[in-house]
Parts: C-alpha cells; structure tokens; sequence
C-alpha cells in the first residue's frame, strides 16, 4: 500500500499515554494516517502533573529529523512542546525542507498547570516559528501571550485570531475555547473569513491532552488531503467525542478516548 497517508509530530512525550507524542500517535493511528515522530524532550508527568523532564541534545533532534527527510514522505506535521529556542532554531530550518502542511500547537502549560517551555522559547516560537506555519491553535492563555492582549469575550477571541494571521504571517489559526466558561467554541481565521466551530461543553475533569489530540487529527486529516476547514470541523468531532467518552483514570485530569469516535 503505498497511496498511505504520511504524518509527522515533533514533541515532548507522556509516559501516562494522555498527551504529548503518545497523544499525537494515538490519533495518527486512529485516524488510518501513518505516524512518525520525533522527540523533543522525554517528560516525567502524569493525570496529576509534571516531576521531571529530560531535554533531548540538539544534535538529536536534529538526527531524528533528518532521517526521516531521507527517507519517508511527510504529508503533514505538527509540533507540540519546543522547550527551547536552541531546538526551536534547528526545528525551524527543517521544516523549511519538508514540503508539507504544518500545524503548530503552541504549547506552553500543560493541563496541570506546569510550565512546558522556557520565556525566550516563547517568543522565539511567535516570531519565528508562526510565520511557517499552515495552522497554529493556541488555547485562550497562549493565544494571550502571542497577541499580548487580553481575551474575554467571543468577539476577543475572533480579533486574536486575525490578529496572529495579520500580525505574525501564520496562513491561519484557530483560537480553541475550551477555557471559556460556556460552549465549547473555536474560530478559524484563515485569513479572508471566520469559521465558528461549535460544541455543547462536557461536564468532565478528563481533559488531558485535548489541544495535543485535536492538534494531531487536524495534522491527519490535512495529511489525507483535507482542505483546512474540513479538516478542522472532523478534528473538532474527533476531539468531541473523545472528550465526550473520556476514561476515568489517574488522581487528576483523566485521558480522553482516542477510539470514541468508533462508538458514534
Ligand atoms: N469540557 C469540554 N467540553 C467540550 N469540548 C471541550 C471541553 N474542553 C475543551 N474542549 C474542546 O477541546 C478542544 C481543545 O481545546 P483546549 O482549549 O482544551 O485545548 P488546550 O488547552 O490546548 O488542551 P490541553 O489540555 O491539551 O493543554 C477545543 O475544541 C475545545 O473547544
Ligand atoms: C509533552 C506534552 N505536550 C503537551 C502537553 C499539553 O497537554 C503535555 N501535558 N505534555
């Protein structure tokens, strides 16, 4: 079988199995899309928190990229945590190279509130890394940082979302509302319109590794041939439904069902 679909996430890992590459590999695979990865950082964590993490060397990272530029197709990637502008810089000039869509998720906290990446590596990730990206999808607070404005409202969500497309030359983000207090409501500028993607939000704790599961399958289905908006409104039932049916498991924010969406 070689029309197979091809997609690629740079990321940090979680042993528990509910984020991070574990997360992204999960929904590759549940979405028939081949996974590949490569690791960014190895990260002690859990339902409950981060303990402690290991940052890969950069001449690493630098080597698990370009084996796989050697060798396989990239269809699509998609980055999660970058701890540092170091990695940040070498991530960057491989990227450049592959001839593919790229989704970032601007991971900076993680669901338990622990710090994933450094003050320098924010900025860089804005100023350097948003300008590649096909899509970017922060949450309310990154999405705060990047615009440097407060969010509130619907309508501050929608102005951070033309913001970054005007502002920082992503071809399109999506601002994710799951930290709103009421429905569970994304908008995608892509740059001429607003696109309203919306949830009834799920009374649920197990919210573990919902931006990393949403960010992947968005990766997915672009991987297949997706254009972005339907490639975003099938990632939102994706991530729905797996929040929807979310396993109770850990003393914290339990995983979500990669598979729930088998059970609609
Ligand atoms: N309780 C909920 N009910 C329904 N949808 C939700 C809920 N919480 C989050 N979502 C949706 O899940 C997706 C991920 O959004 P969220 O804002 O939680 O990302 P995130 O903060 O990056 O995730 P992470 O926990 O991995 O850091 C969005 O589509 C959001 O609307
Ligand atoms: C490695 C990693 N990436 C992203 C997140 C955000 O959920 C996390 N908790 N861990």
């Amino acid at each position: 079988m070689n029309n197979v679909s091809c997609a690629l996430t740079i990321a940090g890992t979680d042993p528990s199995g509910g984020a991070g590459i574990q997360a992204d590999l999960k929904t590759f695979q549940e979405l028939q899309t081949y996974g590949m990865s490569v690791i960014t950082s190895v990260v002690a964590q859990n339902t409950t928190g981060v303990t402690s993490v290991h940052h890969m060397p950069i001449n690493m990272i630098e080597d698990q990229l370009e084996v796989i530029i050697k060798d396989m197709p990239i269809h699509a990637l998609k980055t999660g945590m970058i701890a540092n502008k170091q990695m940040m810089e070498i991530i960057s000039k491989k990227i450049e190279k592959m001839d593919a869509p790229y989704v970032m998720d601007p991971v900076m906290v993680a669901t338990s509130g622990d710090s994933l990446i450094d003050t320098e590596a924010r900025s860089f990730l804005r100023e350097y890394l948003l300008p590649q990206t096909a899509l970017v999808t922060p949450n309310i607070p990154e999405a705060e940082f990047i615009t440097g404005h407060s969010i509130e409202t619907l309508e501050d969500m929608k102005d951070a979302a033309k913001h970054i497309v005007d502002h920082f030359n992503a071809d399109a983000a999506l601002i994710k509302g799951g930290h709103m207090k009421a429905e569970a409501v994304d908008f995608l500028y892509d740059g001429s319109a607003m696109h309203t993607f919306s949830a009834k939000r799920i009374n649920t704790k197990n919210t573990h590794g919902t931006g990393c599961t949403y960010s992947a399958a968005i990766t997915s289905y672009l991987a297949k041939g997706y254009s972005m908006v339907e490639a975003v409104q099938k990632s939102k039932d994706f991530v729905t439904a797996a929040i929807s049916k979310s396993f109770e498991l850990g003393y914290g924010n339990g995983p979500t069902n990669h598979w729930a969406i088998r059970e609609r």
